[in-house]
């Protein structure tokens, strides 16, 4: 950040990654908003004003209080050790006074920069007055949401285009460690992938198949390769236009003599899991998932296989968690796949908001890993090879 000069007196937009999982406005994992206060601090003891905008979940571009960042606040509070003032808008005239009260040092957040359909448009001018309005808040643009940078959005690509702009801290350093992964990786390279973005991460893997030598498949992922294998899912996630993809990802994988592992067993339910309703686990195999029931976590066998796919790598990356893990019934395959990361020789890097969280959750020591990142998609895309927008917008000429 020293290209922006001396920030004393200036109005700083930062864009972090504040989000966290909730369980109503209860914060369930922090480790966003800890990943985000070394860049905040340096910024608000270089004397500037600074004014933190990030998301929540996806509203669809309104207000939707179940996404405030209200919460967030209070713990960025704590974690700084200073106050933060919260906007209830984020460029309406709560932002506008808010910012305008800011005395050099101080720190503001600012609503959810989701609740504004201009954030996530696919319009650029629709999305470019949006990145017009966040850029009168401020002088300069910091962006250190690691998180984000592969989406092109008004706070993270757009606003950049309007204000002197630099990388912050945080996401120096996680370009810094994969890198690493992307350049002559040790081998065997395993990468594991579970999760619910089922659409977003079904197109990595065909770069991945390039560059791996295994890629276990767990989580919301699983079902998907299942049907289009022809067998029934019942009422497990499923992304059913994407069968042929999947088809095409295994023919090929074989031919490149890439191992693709998926789960012979599976823990199923009759709902998802609710405040309200005891679970009712029970291990099927993966091809006979009765209809009425839906998948939760890859079974027993399948979490001993995939600790035995990993027991050799020397370089593992793991996106996405191999079950419903919130529910201790549903746990045992991310927490299998987290034991036998934290036993490779070798560099071990955990990516994702709710990977990391399941990590933490599952009372893993973060040291027993080599890296924790605060991206899921991010880091699949900056392994990929892909141009991640809100890096490159920093890095234009
Ligand atoms: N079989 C499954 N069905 C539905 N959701 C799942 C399944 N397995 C894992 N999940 C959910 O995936 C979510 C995390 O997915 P994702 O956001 O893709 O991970 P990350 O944030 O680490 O990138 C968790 O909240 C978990 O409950
Ligand atoms: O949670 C996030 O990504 P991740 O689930 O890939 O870790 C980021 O905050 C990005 O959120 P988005 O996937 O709603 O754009």
């Amino acid at each position: 950040m020293e290209s922006l000069g001396d920030l004393r007196g200036k109005r700083v937009l930062v864009r972090s990654d504040l989000n966290v999982p909730l369980d109503g406005t209860t914060i369930t994992d922090d480790g966003r908003i800890r990943a985000s206060v070394p860049t905040i601090t340096q910024l608000s003891d270089a004397g500037a004003r600074v004014v933190v905008t990030a998301h929540l979940g996806r509203p669809k571009g309104a207000p939707d209080p179940a996404y405030s960042l209200e919460p967030v606040a209070g713990r960025l509070s704590e974690l700084l050790g200073r106050p933060v003032a919260f906007a209830t808008d984020t460029v309406g005239a709560s932002a506008s006074e808010t910012v305008a009260g800011l005395e050099d040092g101080d720190v503001a957040l600012l609503e959810n920069v989701r609740f504004n359909d201009g954030e996530t448009s696919k319009d650029d001018q629709v999305r470019g007055a949006f990145a017009d309005q966040l850029a009168q808040l401020a002088d300069t643009f910091v962006s250190d949401g690691f998180g984000v940078v592969h989406r092109k959005q008004a706070s993270v690509y757009d606003v950049a285009l309007r204000l002197p702009s630099a990388m912050g801290g945080l996401v120096a350093a996680e370009v810094d460690v994969l890198r690493r992964l992307t350049e002559e990786p040790e081998r065997p390279y395993v990468v594991v992938l579970g999760g619910s973005k089922v659409s977003d991460k079904l197109g990595v893997i065909d770069n991945l198949i390039d560059k791996a030598d295994k890629l276990l498949i767990g989580g919301g992922m699983v079902f998907t390769f299942l049907k289009a294998q022809g067998h029934e899912v019942g009422k497990s996630l499923l992304e059913a236009d994407q069968l042929d993809t999947c088809n095409r990802y295994l023919s090929e994988a074989a031919d490149r003599g890439v191992e693709i592992v998926l789960p012979t067993d599976v823990v199923v339910d009759t709902a998802f899991p609710s405040g309200d309703r005891e679970p009712q686990p029970s291990v099927v195999p993966a091809s006979e998932i009765p209809a009425d029931a839906l998948g939760l976590d890859i079974g027993p066998e399948s979490a001993a296989a995939f600790a035995a796919a990993l027991a050799d790598a020397r370089t593992v990356f793991w996106n996405g968690p191999m079950g419903v893990f919130e529910t201790d019934a549903f746990a045992g395959g991310t927490r299998a796949v987290a034991q036998a990361l934290t036993e490779i020789d070798g560099l071990s890097v955990v990516g994702g908001g709710d990977s990391a969280a399941a990590v933490r959750q599952l009372g893993f020591d973060e040291a027993a890993f080599g890296h924790i990142s605060t991206g899921g998609g991010a880091s699949l895309e900056f392994l990929e090879g892909k141009e991640l927008p809100g890096i490159a917008v920093l890095e234009r000429g």
